[in-house]
């Protein structure tokens, strides 16, 4: 039988939304204030889901503590913090957006992990907005 054990974690980090082959017009047109070129911050709340067979011997999907320290490694130390146009090289040409932030979080972590397990990323920008990555 499958389950999906998930592990919530917290982050900050500043960035803009803004597309360097625009206009400084059309950035400010469509990005509006997310575009400030002195960036925002936003407060992230991280929610990792591995789904995957329950081992019929230890119960387990993964051990979450193993989930834990994923995500802490590979993740939190690389994004709290930090300003993601300027400190993480895979924003150098692509929007800082939660639907990219979620991919490349997503994109991380399919790395690390057993590939008989599926991932699924829920990144929370406010308390009203959030994104599901991959969308299947
Ligand atoms: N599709 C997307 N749209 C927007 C993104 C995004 O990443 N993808 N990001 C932003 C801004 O970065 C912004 O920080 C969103 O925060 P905020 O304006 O506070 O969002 P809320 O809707 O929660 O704010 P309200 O207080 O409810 O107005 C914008 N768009
Ligand atoms: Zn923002």
């Amino acid at each position: 039988m499958r389950a999906i054990i998930a592990r919530k974690e917290h982050f900050n980090a500043a960035y803009r939304l803004h597309n360097p082959d625009w206009s400084e017009e059309k950035n400010q047109d469509i990005f509006g204030p997310y575009n400030n070129p002195n960036y925002h911050g936003c407060n992230f709340d991280l929610e990792v889901q591995v789904i995957g067979e329950i081992n019929p011997i230890t119960g387990y999907v993964m051990r979450t503590e193993d989930l834990a320290v994923l995500v802490k490694t590979q993740v939190l130390n690389k994004f709290d913090h930090k300003n993601l146009n300027l400190d993480l090289e895979e924003f150098e040409r692509l929007n800082p957006t939660i639907e990219n932030i979620a991919m490349v979080i997503w994109r991380i972590l399919r790395e690390k992990l057993d590939p008989k397990l599926d991932l699924k990323i829920r990144l929370y920008e406010t308390e009203r907005n959030f994104v599901e990555f991959p969308a299947s």
